[in-house]
């Protein structure tokens, strides 16, 4: 179908990560299809309020105005974080594409290049407990669990904004060590200021974490089949499974929730859901494409107590894991952990 020459409108926050991922995206579609791609900046609710997230509540702040902008048909297409994305399925638009993931693990970006348990341990003998700043109540959570576990003295900082700002209270001394995405620092080409990846052991990531969400209007059809090549469907198997569990749990982005989803190892004989095993094959090089493993876990934001389970099965109906593994994370209390999150 011949392309007409007018430049596709894709809507973007202002931040330096929404903007270099919009980029990334644009790229991507240019590359592909010769089609040009302009960014429209869009002011959301997220960039300008300063009030805790957890505070304003609402899921999917971030994603509202440009959500907007598409329905208005201000732009063609907007690229989000898919875990910023609230789960239900907005009405008018659709989710076009789900490219390749970025790393999904969560990275420890702290002082004189220094990993979590070295950093916890050199402050320890110092006297003092090791402030790590994060505002996500399920990174309290599990590193607060973690530190319990272990005894560790570490006092974990609630803080906000853009990636900039967080590194800069390390920077600055104010904090020993900060938590962010490493797919955001990725994006932005500051990964190699990550001085520990956290292995999903330690800190499972939110759900969608390190993937994006190509959202445009459902009625363009042509838009969505050429957007539709960006897809990845292994990413989107997995995401799926992750958003469903969120879903399922009706918790929101800022609940205290992580699951990972990765192609099984190919070796996986039982397919039931299964309590969670200590081994670790996140390598989706190595997986089963046929079927998918499911971890999440569900906490209290002081890490007094939570959940964890794992289960496997079929990628084809990577809802269905999701929604079972939610199941059984209810059965056994996770709606009482979520409940006393305390903010
Ligand atoms: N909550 C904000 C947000 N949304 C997406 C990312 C990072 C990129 C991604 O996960 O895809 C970040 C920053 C962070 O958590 O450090």
């Amino acid at each position: 179908m011949q392309a007409p020459p007018v430049p596709l409108r894709l809507g973007t926050r202002r931040s330096t990560l929404a903007m270099s991922q919009s980029q990334l995206i644009a790229d991507e579609i240019t590359r592909r299809t010769g089609r040009a791609v302009e960014l429209v900046e869009i002011t959301t609710y997220g960039d300008t309020s300063r009030e805790a997230l957890a505070q304003i509540g609402g899921t999917g702040v971030f994603v509202n105005a440009l959500r907007e902008a598409l329905l208005d048909g201000k732009i063609d297409l907007a690229v989000h974080s898919l875990k910023d994305l609230p789960t239900a399925p907005p009405e008018g638009l659709a989710l076009a594409a789900v490219p390749p993931r970025e790393d999904p693990r969560d990275a420890l970006v702290a002082r004189d290049g220094l990993g979590l348990a070295a950093l916890v341990e050199e402050c320890r003998a110092a006297g003092r407990p090791a402030r790590v700043g994060t505002g996500s109540p399920r990174r309290m959570a599990q590193l607060a669990a973690w530190a319990r576990d272990r005894g560790a003295p570490l006092e974990l900082v609630p803080i906000r904004g853009n990636v900039d700002t967080r590194i800069g209270f390390v920077t600055s001394g104010e904090l020993d060590g900060v938590i962010l995405a490493t797919a955001g620092l990725r994006r932005i080409g500051r990964h190699t200021e990550a001085t520990e990846l956290l292995d999903p052991d330690l800190l499972l990531p939110a759900p969608g974490q390190g993937a994006l969400a190509l959202e445009c209007a459902a009625g363009n059809g042509e838009l969505r089949a050429r957007l539709g090549e960006l897809d990845d469907p292994a990413t989107r198997a997995a995401v799926t499974a992750e958003r469903a569990l969120l879903a399922a749990l009706e918790a929101g982005c800022s609940a205290p929730v992580g699951a990972l989803a990765v192609p099984a190892p190919s070796s996986a004989e039982d397919t039931a859901p299964d309590a969670v095993s200590d081994d670790s094959n996140d390598s989706p090089a190595r997986g089963n494409v046929s079927e998918l493993r499911l971890r999440a876990v569900v906490g209290t934001v002081d890490g007094g107590s939570q959940v964890q389970l794992s289960a496997t099965g079929s990628t084809a109906d990577a809802a269905a894991l999701g929604r079972s593994l939610a199941a059984e994370l209810l059965a056994r209390g996770a709606a009482g952990l979520m409940g006393e999150r305390v903010l």
